[in-house]
């Protein structure tokens, strides 16, 4: 298929990353064409700046550096000329090492060293310690038998009791996936807890005998060198996470990429002749292979109707809403420093989390008074029990949102003044959910694909990595795929 024409589904950090690695394939790509429901890039990559020079995310704020995919985002961004423009946060600093758990009306801090696990900390009735020495003589994964495939609170409840359960993985599910741990697979959304156990029967056992994949390209940049030496827990940029679609937009433009926005696909064909045609609003291409990033849910509906197991499957993988609430307050109101905190399911079904933007990221603040900003993040996998039902018109929900934000963080972090700045933002079914069985899903859409030999890769949140690391790693390595197998 020498000098393939590819068209990219979606225009969000995994669509862009994919384009961004067709369009450095060389001849083997001839054009590639993205495609953008939306008026703008990014996905759920969005930040503004208010006119006293704020700014805000509106989906994700930090981004780690470790590890194989950490490294491969930071080798994009130095590609970018982004190098200058990272914001770091140090292994050290207050911000990276204080994460808190709200629960009977107290902010308690996870444990964060050694000192701090052999110590016994509430709301735990042991030290951390004793859950970790005991659990390599558990047997079994989540119901003590084996098997395939387990809830993250079943593993954390069999393998490490009720109180990491409850106070630890309950929340973490919250923190990353506004899901709920007693529905998420391990499997699927920490895989090397699964490894682990799956491998050597044990989560500490076999997270001290794993090792990390290296990359001597990955290893040697700069910018990943950095990171290392300076023992960096997470980076923003100075513009916010924004910037980074802008400069692969600007990059992709500058390789001739063709960017699309406002191009709504509304459907797929596969023609005899190993050909894709992409119907979208205001026109129809043909090209040798379409790389989707779409929601699954989204792209399901999409594709010929002959092809109803993998639409059936596509449509299985569900997505949930989060509330996301900026507020800015006048001066310095946090009683405590640190990365944020968040809530047990059993202490609020809606109110997630709260993330210490000004402490994390200051330089992200106004510039001309001193101010605290703060992201509540409400709904996740209990929106529709909370707000589904309240038949509330659009202004409704959004003062109902900041209501229960503003009384989270008076609640919680006792702040008893009002925010100068509130913004609510509903991000509609923004993070995907792979609940248990979800690798079952991912093995059949990926026989169907390949059985029937069609020009389609899926890549995207919706797969296998909700984090930008996986998004743009996972995008590489589907275009590496293609261009291995295919072109
Ligand atoms: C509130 C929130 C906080 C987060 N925090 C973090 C964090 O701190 N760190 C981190 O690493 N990750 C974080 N994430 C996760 C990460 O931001 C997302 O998983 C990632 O941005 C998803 O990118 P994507 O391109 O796969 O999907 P999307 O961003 O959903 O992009 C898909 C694109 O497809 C377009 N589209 C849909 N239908 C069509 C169609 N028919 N035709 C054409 N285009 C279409 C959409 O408009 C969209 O632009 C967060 C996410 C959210 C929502
Ligand atoms: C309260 C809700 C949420 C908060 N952040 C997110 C939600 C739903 C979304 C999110 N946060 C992270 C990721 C990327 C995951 C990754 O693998 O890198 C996503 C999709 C980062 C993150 N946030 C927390 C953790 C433990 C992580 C993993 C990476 C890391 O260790 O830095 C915890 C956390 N999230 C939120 C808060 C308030 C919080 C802890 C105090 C907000």
């Amino acid at each position: 298929m020498g000098g393939a024409t590819i068209a990219v589904l979606g225009g969000g950090i995994s669509g862009l990353a994919s384009a961004y690695y067709a369009a450095r394939a060389g001849g083997a790509v001839k054009k590639v064409v993205l495609l953008e429901a939306g008026p703008v890039l990014g996905g759920w990559v969005r930040s503004s700046r208010s006119p006293q020079g704020a700014v805000s995310e509106l989906g994700p704020r930090s981004v780690r550096p470790n590890g194989l995919v950490g490294g491969n985002t930071l080798c994009l961004l130095s590609d970018l000329g982004l190098s200058d423009s990272v914001l770091p946060v140090t292994r050290a600093s207050p911000a990276a090492k204080n994460r808190f758990v709200f629960t009977g009306g107290t902010l308690h801090t996870l444990p964060n060293s050694l000192w701090t696990a052999l110590s016994r900390r509430p709301p735990f009735s042991r030290p951390l310690a004793w859950h970790v020495l005991r659990e390599p003589f558990v047997r079994g994964g989540g119901d003590g038998s084996g098997g395939d495939d387990f809830s993250v609170d079943a593993l954390a409840r069999h393998r490490l009791g009720d109180e990491l359960a409850d106070w630890l993985l309950d929340p973490l599910c919250r923190g990353v996936f506004a899901g709920d741990s007693r529905r998420l697979s391990v499997r699927c959304c920490f895989p090397a807890l699964y490894r682990a156990v799956a491998l050597h029967g044990s989560i500490v056992g076999g997270s001290l005998l794993s090792r990390e994949p290296d990359d001597p390209a990955v290893s040697s940049n700069e910018l990943v060198r950095r990171s290392r030496q300076e023992r960096w827990a997470m980076w923003s940029l100075r513009e916010g996470m924004g910037t980074l679609p802008n400069a692969l937009g600007a990059f992709l433009e500058g390789r001739g990429v063709e960017l699309l926005t406002n191009a709504a696909v509304r459907r797929i064909d596969f023609t005899g002749d190993r050909k894709a045609t992409v119907e979208f609003d205001g026109d129809t291409i043909t090209v040798d292979h379409i790389i989707s990033t779409l929601p699954a849910k989204a792209l399901s509906p999409l594709l010929p109707a002959d092809l109803s197991v993998l639409r059936e499957d596509l449509s299985r993988i569900r997505s949930v809403t989060v509330a996301v609430v900026n507020l800015e307050y006048p001066g310095s109101v946090l009683p405590v420093q640190g990365f944020g905190h968040l809530l047990p399911s059993s202490e609020s079904g809606p109110v997630l989390g709260v993330v210490y933007d000004s402490m994390l990221f200051p330089q992200h603040n106004r510039r001309d008074v001193e101010s605290t900003r703060l992201t509540v993040m409400l709904g996740g996998a209990w929106y529709e029990e909370a707000y589904g039902g309240l038949g509330a018109g659009e202004g409704e929900m959004e003062s109902l949102l900041a209501d229960a934000a503003e009384g989270a963080v008076r609640t919680q972090l006792g702040v008893d003044v009002r925010p100068t700045r509130t913004s609510v933002s509903l991000n509609q079914d923004c993070i995907p959910q792979y609940e248990v069985g979800h690798w079952k899903i991912m093995e059949r859409i990926a026989l169907e694909v390949g059985s029937r030999r069609l020009p389609l890769s899926l890549t995207g949140a919706s797969f296998n990595g909700v984090s930008i690391n996986d998004c743009v790693y996972n995008a590489g390595s589907a275009v590496a795929t293609l261009l291995r197998t295919h072109v």
